[in-house]
């Protein structure tokens, strides 16, 4: 099976003082559902970041998608981008657009035309159960609805892999469920692989699914 992960003798940081993640190898077949756990400043978010290429090794390296991380280039680094949907517990979606053009980002990176864009972001809205709230801002959406435009953004432009950071973390139990059930069915119908960091993996999960904890700055398989 492809790998669409391989970190060897990996170590992030953010000063020569401090090593967040230290030394670590593992990789992630295409196609898997992972849970990232560990205790809050573990270094969860931080192993996120230079999946999407944020943050660099230091040491080592990291292989994502077939790009090499370590001293990558930014048209390179473009390129992973476009395989790449991410979501984060704060939605960062641009507040003077609207949903539909928030949605669109990908599409218009990714160099689609007019017409593809349209149809896709109108199935999208469909899919996320947003049509009723079309032409809307976000500040006019509430938390889950919100998250629900992020998760119609990361999966716009069908990515290999995506990634979210506690993608339910501000949500109530329904709009939880709702993202969950967006993330297996990325999974389950599109292939993609998909990353997640969280501090509770749901019980509710249909997917069989790989769980990593990091602790102490390495990090073990849950088996
Ligand atoms: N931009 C940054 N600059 C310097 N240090 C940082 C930065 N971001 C995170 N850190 C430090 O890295 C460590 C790991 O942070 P990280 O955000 O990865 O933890 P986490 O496991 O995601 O935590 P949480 O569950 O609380 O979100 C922490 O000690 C944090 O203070």
């Amino acid at each position: 099976m492809d790998k669409v992960i391989i970190a060897d003798n990996l170590s992030l940081s953010y000063s020569k003082e401090e090593t967040i993640i230290n030394k670590v190898s593992f990789s992630i077949n295409s196609g898997s559902f992972v849970f990232i756990t560990g205790a809050s400043g573990s270094g969860k978010s931080t192993l996120l970041k230079s999946l999407y290429g944020a943050l660099k090794p230091v040491e080592g390296s990291l292989v994502v998608a077939g790009v090499e991380l370590k001293g990558v280039t930014k048209s390179k680094l473009n390129l992973l981008r476009k395989h790449t949907g991410i979501v984060f517990q704060d939605y960062k979606l641009v507040k003077e657009w609207t949903i539909e053009k928030n949605i669109m980002l990908p599409l218009i990176i990714s160099g689609y035309d007019k017409s593809v864009t349209q149809n896709q972001v109108d199935s999208l809205l469909k899919h996320v159960r947003l049509k009723h709230q079309a032409g809307k801002y976000p500040k006019e959406l509430s938390g889950g609805e919100q998250q629900r435009v992020a998760m119609a953004r990361a999966l716009s432009h069908n990515p290999v892999l995506i990634l979210a950071d506690e993608p339910t973390g501000n949500l109530d139990d329904y709009s939880s469920q709702l993202i969950w059930n967006l993330l297996e069915g990325a999974n389950e119908q599109l292939k993609s692989t998909v990353i997640v960091v969280t501090h509770h993996i749901p019980e509710t999960m249909k997917v069989d699914y790989q769980h990593f904890h990091i602790e102490y700055g390495r990090i073990n398989e849950v088996t």
